[in-house]
């Protein structure tokens, strides 16, 4: 059979209400094992070598976390530019569609960015049927015995199970019956379908059902985060076999002034760090220290203090590029601990808001993050108030080779 070009449509035009925003971004852009929802669920699909094109359709007002969310994926430059959706899944799937149709695919699948556990072998599986059907349902058979109760609970019936399954996607169609098959249901308002399978049994298309995997579930509420984040770290934590540990030392000198910035937190005192950038030694030692588990030279090689374009600059800039480096090859920062040698100021009460930041400066969750502080009993250079010192560890983690 010749080549069969295949497209996916990821939506991702919901708001997530059931998962609950409480301040945070809606569930497909939330960061668990360090980066969105969103990139897990793409990266299976640009992993994939039968998928040829990837449209994401996404919420009008979500343009800027569509942008940081595929900032973390390095094939990201294979998408094409995101669709808007709108009200409803069936509409936002139909624009997916339509935006595909100047240069018609012959096969469609239709995922959801929440099913970030989808694997290559589901996706297979969607493909292969297609060869025999119009329509592949990834989907799984019912488990559980299913009860009819009222309102108030009271079991009405027990239902039969036995030819009843539980849809998961991807969906895959040949791609101009299920657009057809949708721009059908738009023209005669049939607007309440809750799956592309459903739209093609009611255009009257073949839809079969393929094996799909109990794993790939969707994450729906917050306890679905929970639980997905715990999946989602251990499988990294599985593929990054290489643990590195690397240390950093930083000091720099107190001058007349009237605030120094310490974990990236400005915090008044009655004199300032000297150096060419903010100063700021706890996230020099930390930088230097992600450089060293990587074997990556250090601070100063990466960010010449001979350069003018560093004078002043805000050192969370030099961490980032670490960071980068970091990622740039498949690792992440499993734990960073940074110790700040000061007479003054004061730390603890900085303390937290020290660690938040680190935590959210290197996207990992709080408890990944240790800020402690000594002072060095009146002695030596910080013993005299004439300097801030500031050792770091950082443990990161590497796919093996
Ligand atoms: N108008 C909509 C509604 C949903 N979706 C997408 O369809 C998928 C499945 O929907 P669901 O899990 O129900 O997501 P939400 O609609 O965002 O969640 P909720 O119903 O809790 O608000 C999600 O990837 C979601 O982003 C979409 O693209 N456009
Ligand atoms: C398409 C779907 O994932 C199949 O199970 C599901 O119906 C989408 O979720 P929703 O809650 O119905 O929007």
């Amino acid at each position: 059979m010749a080549e069969r070009q295949v497209a996916v449509v990821i939506v991702a035009a919901g708001t997530g209400t059931r998962a609950g925003e409480v301040g945070e971004a809606p569930k497909q852009y939330r960061r668990l094992a360090g980066r969105s929802l969103l990139a897990h669920t793409l990266d299976v699909f640009l992993a994939h070598p039968a998928i040829d094109r990837i449209v994401t359709v996404i919420h009008p007002d979500h343009g800027d976390l569509y942008a940081a969310a595929i900032a973390d994926l390095a094939a990201a430059a294979r998408l094409g530019p995101a669709v808007t959706g709108g009200a409803s899944r069936q509409i936002s799937v139909a624009r997916g569609l339509e935006a595909l149709a100047a240069d018609p695919p012959d096969l469609v699948l239709v995922h959801d960015a929440a099913r970030p556990f989808v694997t290559a072998a589901v996706i297979d599986r969607a493909i292969a049927a297609l060869a025999e059907v119009e329509g592949a349902l990834v989907a799984v058979p019912v488990v559980d015995t299913l009860k009819h109760a009222d309102a108030a609970g009271h079991i009405l019936a027990t239902r039969p199970r036995n030819d009843l399954h539980a849809a998961q996607t991807p969906q895959g169609f040949r791609y101009p019956a299920l657009l057809a098959a949708h721009r059908r249901a738009a023209a005669e308002g049939q607007d309440a379908f809750t799956d592309d399978a459903a739209v093609a049994e009611w255009a009257g298309l073949a839809v079969r059902v393929v094996t799909g995997d109990p794993a790939n579930v969707k994450v729906t509420t917050a306890e679905d985060l929970i639980e997905a984040e715990r999946r989602l770290d251990r499988d990294r934590f599985a593929r990054a076999a290489d643990v590195r540990v690397g240390t950093g030392y930083d000091v720099h000198a107190l001058v007349p002034g009237d605030f120094v910035t310490l974990c990236g937190v400005r915090i008044d005192h009655d004199a300032r760090l000297d150096g060419h950038s903010d100063a700021d030694v706890a996230l020099h030692a930390l930088t230097d220290a992600i450089l060293g588990a990587l074997g990556d030279g250090d601070i100063g090689a990466h960010f010449p203090p001979s350069e003018m374009r560093w004078r002043g600059c805000d050192s969370a800039v030099f961490l980032a590029d670490a960071l980068a480096r970091m990622a740039a090859r498949g690792g992440f920062l499993a734990h960073a601990d940074v110790t700040l040698i000061a007479e003054a100021p004061k730390i603890g009460p900085h303390r937290e808001a020290m660690r938040t930041r680190l935590a959210q400066l290197c996207g990992v969750a709080l408890d990944r993050v240790a800020v402690k502080a000594t002072t060095n009993e009146k002695l030596g250079f910080v013993g005299r108030r004439e300097g801030i010192a500031a050792i770091a560890t950082a443990t990161v983690r590497l796919p093996l080779p």
